[in-house]
């Protein structure tokens, strides 16, 4: 026999697009020819793809099959190739199929009887993944295939398929019939078929060699007999008879193989689906045991936790009992020492209502000397205001007013420059006693520009005059009483100027200064200044006239001076005036008008001064301290 060379009629690309490879050597078809299934491509590297790797980055999937129609008539090897591209990760048995070739062909052919020469199937539970695993080609090359001329009505032969690499069992398949077909039919087992590329490739002719019939050729010695070509037809027929039995009995024994390998298969399947129950049960009991273990070691962990927290606790409550049968007995002890002592107590009620008696004896002598002692004190008083109204009848003034005249004036006290601060204070400190037993007093200084009223009211730093010897001499007495008596004492300074009232102690710094500025900045303001000084000296003047007149109408509102001096001159008050002269001859009409002013204050006989238990009082000068406050505030903001 001889060959034709073979020679590739086409090469379909499965699933993909036309294309050739980079040395030109083979040209591919985009996916044609086929019916039913889906294109399926994917990115992944192919191993060991070889020659052809263009073609298995895509597939036909599912159910399909490729008819090639117009073949010319003649031999045809038919190359498959398979990659495993969607199940990668396996395991075995996902995809397993069946391919078939002509089979169609085969099935019309029955009814021919010619079903003996044909083979439909050239692969059987086919498992790419099995054979090769995931992405890597498996080509089932060099199935045969005739296609048939219906002139001349020749029967192909077939050829055995060889897989590369692995292995697949691929019977002889075969097709006879005059149009030109070639079927590939992919049919799935476990899953759905897939394929990559199918090569058509034409297959050498068989050439029949001439062959005598008269003429056989001996087996044993290659001697040449001639036979009668009716005995060659009796020997054709009884060896094709012999084969044809010879292969039913193979065909038989094939049978048979294929049913028990069915069965140990299936067997095999059954008791894998078996073992693999049997290990997930295994490995659920495993996981339970594993869980159930870890339960029990935490929950030993917390026995042995409850344990030493016990031990420790039953320690600590075995010290705490140990330590309250020591108190119960310290208790118990003390519990019979009262006893005792209650018993002397009862025994000593009779002394003790003795004691109370002679206390409340005690208290009650106590309230009666109480009584005793605030009418001693109230005659105290008394005698005090006589003592100081007696004292005050010693001084006398002459004053030399031209020539030998000289005028005289009597006062209750003259100083001369001999005498310091302390002789001054020494007659006003008896006042100060006076304010602390309830008393309205007055003490003001009354005098000619430059004379000393500041000097006798203020002093200097180191010869303090009377207003602080004041404060000193309240707080002493104050501190002195404390036992008995609780005072508070307040201090309010304010300055009537201009017949404005100004609390100098509630005033800001900078409404101070503006004050002040306000005073001296404008030259205009002098004399309305000195007007205003006059007006406050007449108008106490004009009390102090009235006062001594007896008069039913007192001008205390004519000035604001006199007005805020109200409640301290006259009436139930007691006031200290002092007068300052001038030494000096030049100034004699000022003194001599100073000296009649007090003549005229000396006069006034005030009532006797009554002690201010009323607050009614208080309450009017905080009034017009308010009130005053109040003004300065106005003044404070509209400045
Ligand atoms: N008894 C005194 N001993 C020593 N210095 C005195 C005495 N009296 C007044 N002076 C001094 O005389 C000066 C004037 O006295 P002072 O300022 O007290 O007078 P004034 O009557 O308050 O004056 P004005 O009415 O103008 O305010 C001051 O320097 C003061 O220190």
């Amino acid at each position: 026999m001889c060959f034709e060379s073979e020679k590739v009629v086409m090469f379909v690309n499965a699933g993909g697009e036309g294309s050739t490879e980079a040395n030109c050597t083979m040209s591919f078809m985009a996916d044609s020819f086929f019916q039913g299934g889906d294109a399926f491509q994917t990115g992944e590297h192919i191993v060991e793809s070889g020659d052809h790797s263009l073609i298995y980055q895509s597939a036909r999937l599912g159910n399909f099959c490729y008819r090639f129609n117009n073949m010319l008539p003649g031999d045809y090897y038919v190359d498959l190739h398979f990659v495993e591209i969607i199940n990668t990760y396996g395991p075995k048995r996902m995809r397993v199929f069946n391919v078939f070739m002509q089979d169609e062909k085969a099935s019309q052919l029955v009814e021919l009887h010619y079903l003996d020469y044909f083979v439909k199937s050239i692969l059987s539970d086919f498992d790419i993944f099995s054979i090769v695993g995931a992405n890597k080609p498996l080509q089932l090359i060099d199935s045969r295939v005739s296609v048939y001329d219906a002139r001349t009505r020749t029967r192909t032969r077939t050829r055995t398929p060889k897989p590369t690499p692995g292995h697949a069992t691929c019977p002889p398949s075969v097709s006879v019939k005059d149009d030109g077909l070639i079927i590939i039919r992919f049919e799935g087992v476990n899953g759905s078929p897939l394929v990559s590329g199918i090569c058509i490739r034409r297959a050498p002719k068989f050439s029949a060699l001439p062959v005598k019939r008269e003429h056989l050729v001996c087996k044993n010695c290659a001697a040449e007999i001639e036979v009668t070509s009716a005995q060659h037809k009796v020997m054709q027929m009884k060896s094709t008879a012999k084969y044809e039995k010879k292969i039913q009995e193979l065909s038989a024994q094939c049978q048979r193989k294929s049913d028990e390998c069915y069965q140990a298969w299936m067997s095999l399947t059954a008791a894998n689906e078996q073992l693999e129950k049997v290990r997930m049960e295994l490995d659920n009991k495993l996981f339970q045991t594993y869980s159930l273990d870890q339960t029990v070691d935490k929950q030993a962990e917390n026995l042995r936790n409850i344990s030493s927290k016990y031990e420790c606790d039953k320690k600590f409550w075995a010290v705490a009992i140990n330590n309250l049968q020591e108190k119960i007995k310290v208790m118990k002890e003390e519990h019979s020492q009262l006893l005792r002592e209650a018993h002397e107590c009862a025994d000593s009620i009779p002394d003790l209502n003795k004691m109370v008696f002679a206390v409340q004896s005690l208290v009650s002598q106590c309230e009666d000397l109480k009584v005793k002692y605030n009418e001693e004190h109230a005659k105290r008083r008394k005698l005090y205001n006589l003592v100081q109204e007696a004292k005050a009848k010693d001084g006398e003034l002459g004053i030399l007013t031209g020539g030998s005249t000289k005028k005289n004036f009597k006062f209750d006290r003259v100083y001369t420059p001999k005498d310091d601060q302390v002789d001054v204070f020494a007659d006003a400190s008896p006042l100060v006693i006076s304010v602390l037993d309830g008393y309205n007093v007055c003490i003001f200084a009354y005098g000619q520009t430059g004379t000393g009223k500041t000097f006798t009211m203020e002093g200097i730093e180191q010869n303090r005059g009377v207003n602080y010897r004041t404060l000193e001499e309240l707080f002493r007495v104050s501190k002195e009483r404390s036992e008995t008596f609780s005072y508070d004492i307040s201090v309010s300074v304010l300055e009537v100027y201009n017949e404005q009232i100004r609390d100098l102690l509630g005033a800001s710094p900078t409404s101070k200064k503006q004050w002040r500025l306000a005073k001296t900045d404008v030259q205009g303001d002098r004399l309305k200044e000195a007007q205003n000084i006059n007006r406050s000296l007449s108008a106490l003047g004009d009390v102090i006239s009235a006062l001594a007149t007896k008069s039913s109408h007192i001008p205390y509102r004519n000035s604001k001076l006199t007005h805020l001096l109200q409640d301290s001159l006259g009436g139930d008050s007691k006031t200290l005036m002092f007068v300052q002269i001038s030494p000096s001859e030049h100034d004699l009409s000022e003194t001599l008008s100073s000296l009649n002013f007090a003549t005229r204050a000396r006069g006034v006989e005030l009532c006797p001064a009554k002690k201010q238990i009323d607050t009614s009082e208080l309450q009017k000068l905080k009034m017009m301290l308010d009130k005053a406050r109040q003004e300065c505030r106005t003044k404070d903001e509209s400045l």
